[in-house]
């Protein structure tokens, strides 16, 4: 992935951006794990204030304007800017952190028994329909 300077995105490259924003204003001093996580939940109730009272809405936000589009993707980057942050601060290796948990979300939900349960959760939404229709 490239950004907008034609960089190739990684975390690493997140992380020490962040790192040399914080150190360029002296703000490591507020940049403690507890301060990190509170503004990262800020920024999530930001995010999430985007789509309050919408219901909801198609992938692809087909019918936004570009400027909400806009917004919605510096709340996104907010949040991500300071998870990123939070684990550097926490001493945790996010690369590696992130990658074994994916490995774990797939041992504990298996391809097969996630197939079987997606199929029934249409065989349920079919009969609601057609209850619903009378
Ligand atoms: N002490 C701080 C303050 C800000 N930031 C960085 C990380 C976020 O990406 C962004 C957050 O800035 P604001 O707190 O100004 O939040 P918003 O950009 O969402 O502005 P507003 O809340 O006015 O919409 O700036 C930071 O690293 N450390």
């Amino acid at each position: 992935m490239s950004g907008v300077q034609g960089e190739r995105v990684s975390l690493d490259l997140l992380k020490q951006k962040m790192a040399d924003f914080a150190k360029e204003r002296n703000w490591d001093q507020f940049h403690s794990p507890r301060n990190l996580l509170l503004a990262l939940v800020g920024e999530v109730g930001e995010l999430s204030e985007i789509f309050q009272w919408k219901g909801e809405v198609p992938k692809g936000l087909p019918d936004w304007e570009d400027e909400e589009k806009i917004h919605l993707g510096e709340e996104l980057s907010d949040v991500l800017l300071y998870l990123i942050r939070l684990s550097d601060m926490c001493g945790i290796d996010l690369d590696k952190a992130v990658l074994r948990k994916i490995e774990l979300n797939a041992i504990k939900y298996p391809v097969s028994s996630s197939k079987k349960q997606s199929n029934t959760s249409t065989i349920i939404a079919n009969i609601n329909n057609d209850t619903a229709s009378g």
